[in-house]
């Protein structure tokens, strides 16, 4: 709330929430955080409607737990009166903490709900042993870790992994299709680039690549949002 942000000396920062919060009801609308807000407030200030809502859920599953805010986690607490839940999660794979997700709260979970039941999912289907063993070596070196998993595979090794520090978007484009160029044209069947994805976290950097992909002939699709419309 702006009156938070005040009490802490953010002028600005109160400012900008109560012009936004003004916008909302000038358009009579809610955003996301207010969807939740509602809901807890429906819930607790209404007891007929918590009545009604309480048989609605019978059973809850919630997935990704790992990045459930505080408010969330309030939420879901009035929703799992009944106990009725399961909750699936990896801590060391938030990327929620920038929206209010905590990792605490799986903690939270442990107290709250005193009779659950817990299964450690320690071994990886999905990734080969080398991505394994990097990942979890990667990991090793957070600081907020409440206890170290032990991660482990029975696929194969796998390819090793390359790691590439580029100086420049452009020269991380021109690296990632050098590569890509020189490992279709070592393929006895012609080029097959639909076996080739780019991941990429920023949606500009996207758009470096779409550029590149177009100059240099080579065929893409973009899932997601494309800067460009395919031609
Ligand atoms: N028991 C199993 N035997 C064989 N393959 C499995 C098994 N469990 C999962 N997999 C495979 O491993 C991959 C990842 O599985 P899944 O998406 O269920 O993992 P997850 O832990 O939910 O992943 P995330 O951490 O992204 O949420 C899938 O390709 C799935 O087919």
């Amino acid at each position: 709330a702006p009156e938070e942000y005040e009490k802490k000396g953010d002028l600005t920062g109160a400012s900008i929430l109560r012009h936004y919060n003004e916008i909302l009801v000038s358009c009579n609308a809610l955003d996301y955080h207010d969807f939740i807000n509602s809901s807890i407030t429906l819930l607790t200030k209404f007891p007929e409607v918590y009545k009604e809502c309480q048989n609605t859920w019978q059973a809850i599953v919630v997935d990704e737990f790992q990045d459930t805010s505080a408010m969330q986690y309030f939420l879901l607490k009035l929703l799992a009166s009944h106990n009725h839940i399961t909750i699936v999660g990896d801590d060391d794979q938030s990327i929620f903490s920038f929206n209010g997700a905590d990792v605490s709260g799986f903690d939270s979970f442990r107290r709250d709900f005193p009779n659950h039941k817990e299964i450690r999912l320690n071994k990886n289907y999905r990734s080969t042993r080398a991505i394994v063993e990097a990942a979890t070596a990667l990991i090793h070196n957070n600081t907020k870790r409440c206890n170290h998993k032990l991660a482990e595979t029975d696929n194969p090794s796998g390819s090793k992994i390359t790691v590439k520090e580029c100086h420049s978007e452009d020269s991380q484009c021109a690296f990632v299709i050098d590569k890509i160029i020189e490992t279709t044209s070592s393929s006895a069947e012609g080029r097959d680039f639909g076996k080739i994805a780019v991941l990429y976290r920023r949606q500009i950097t996207g758009k470096a690549f779409q550029v590149s992909f177009r100059n240099r002939k080579i065929p893409f699709n973009v899932h997601g949002v494309a800067f460009y419309r395919k031609k």
